[in-house]
C-alpha cells in the first residue's frame, strides 16, 4: 500500500509517571473525556450538573475508551465569570472521589485554584489541568510539586472574561512556544519533574480562528519542547467558524481536528464525544502507522 507523505517517527517524550501509574507516549494517542460539572459550559452546561449525573457520565466515558477523565467545575469559555472556591469544591470533589474509586481512568482536574487541586489530589486525582499554566494561583506549583502529580500547562492570553480582547499579534506558534517554555522552566524550578508535565496550545483561548488552525497544523513544533502535547478542540468555535454550525452539531468538525491533530503530533485529545472519537483515533493511528497497543 502506498501511503501519503505522513509524519515520520515522533520525537521521544518521557512517559508520564504518577505513583505506580505510567502513561507511555509516542506509539499511540490517548483520549481524555470531558466531565463538566457546571451549569454553564459552552456545549454541555447543565447536562451533568450534580455528582450523580457527573459520576455516571464519567464512568460511561471510561467504558467507551477514555484513558483519562477531566473533571471541571468552572467554565472557562470566552466571557465566563469566575466561580467561588466554595462552589468549585462542592462541584468537583465528590465527582473526583466517585470516579477515582470506580474507574481505572487517570483523573485530571480542570482548575486554576491551588486549594481545589490539593483537595482533588487527596480525593484521588492524578493530574492537574491548569489553563493558566499555574499563573493564576501562586500556590499551585507547590501543591503539584509536593504531591508529585502530573500537570497540564496550557497557553492562554488573559483570563476567560477578557481573553478574546487580548489576541496576540505576530507568529502565534512562536508566542505559544516561548510562553510555554518559560512555564516549563518555572515548573522545573518549583521542583516539578519534566516527566510530569504535559503542554497544551490552548485552542480557543485568546486566539483568532486562523491562529487556532495554525496551532493545530504546527503542533509538532510544540512537541520539540520535550513534553507530550494535549489538544482540546472539541465542539469549539473554530469549527463553528468554518461550518456555521452550533456546538451541538460540531461532531464531524471535531473528528477532522482530532484526526489532523494526531497526525500533527497530539499525544492526548480532550473530547466530549468519546465513543465516536475512539474510531477516529484508531483509524488515524493506523494511517500514521502507529501500533495499536502500547
Ligand atoms: N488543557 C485544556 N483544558 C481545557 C481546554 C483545553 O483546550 N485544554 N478547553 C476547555 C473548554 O472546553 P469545555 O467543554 O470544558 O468548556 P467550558 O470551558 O465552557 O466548560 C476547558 N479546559
Ligand atoms: N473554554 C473555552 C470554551 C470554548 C471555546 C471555543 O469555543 O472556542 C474556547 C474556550
Amino acid at each position: 500500500m502506498t501511503l501519503l507523505a505522513l509524519p515520520g517517527p515522533r520525537a521521544r517524550v518521557p512517559t508520564l509517571e504518577v505513583g505506580t501509574r505510567a502513561l507511555p507516549f509516542g506509539n499511540r494517542a490517548y483520549i481524555m473525556g470531558v466531565v463538566n460539572v457546571t451549569p454553564d459550559s459552552f456545549s454541555d452546561g447543565g447536562e451533568f450538573f450534580g455528582p450523580r449525573a457527573a459520576i455516571a457520565h464519567g464512568q460511561e466515558l471510561a467504558r467507551s475508551g477514555a484513558t483519562l477523565l477531566d473533571v471541571g467545575g468552572e467554565s472557562t469559555r470566552p466571557g465566563a465569570a469566575p466561580v467561588s472556591l466554595h462552589e468549585e469544591l462542592q462541584r468537583v470533589i465528590p465527582v473526583v472521589e466517585g470516579l477515582a474509586q470506580t474507574t481505572e481512568a487517570w483523573i485530571s482536574v480542570d482548575t486554576t485554584k491551588a486549594e481545589v487541586a490539593r483537595q482533588a489530589i487527596n480525593a484521588g486525582a492524578h493530574i492537574i489541568n491548569d489553563i493558566s499554566a499555574m499563573r493564576f494561583d501562586a500556590d499551585m506549583a507547590r501543591v503539584v510539586a509536593d504531591h508529585q502529580v502530573g500537570v497540564v500547562l496550557m497557553h492562554t492570553a488573559g483570563r476567560p472574561a477578557n481573553m478574546q480582547d487580548q489576541i496576540p499579534e505576530g507568529d502565534i506558534v512562536e508566542e505559544v512556544i516561548s510562553h510555554l517554555s518559560q512555564r516549563v522552566e518555572s515548573a522545573l524550578a518549583a521542583g516539578i519533574a519534566r516527566h510530569r508535565i504535559i503542554l497544551d496550545p490552548g485552542i480557543g483561548f485568546g486566539k483568532s480562528v486562523d491562529q487556532n488552525f495554525r496551532l493545530i497544523a504546527e503542533l509538532g513544533r510544540l512537541r520539540t519542547l520535550g513534553c507530550p502535547v494535549l489538544l482540546g478542540t472539541s465542539r469549539k468555535s473554530l469549527i463553528g467558524a468554518v461550518t456555521g454550525r452550533p456546538p451541538s452539531q460540531r461532531l464531524m468538525g471535531t473528528a477532522a481536528t482530532v484526526a489532523c491533530g494526531i497526525m500533527c503530533g497530539a499525544d492526548i485529545v480532550r473530547v466530549h464525544d468519546v465513543s465516536e472519537m475512539v474510531d477516529v483515533v484508531q483509524v488515524t493511528q493506523a494511517l500514521c502507522q502507529m501500533p495499536a497497543g502500547d
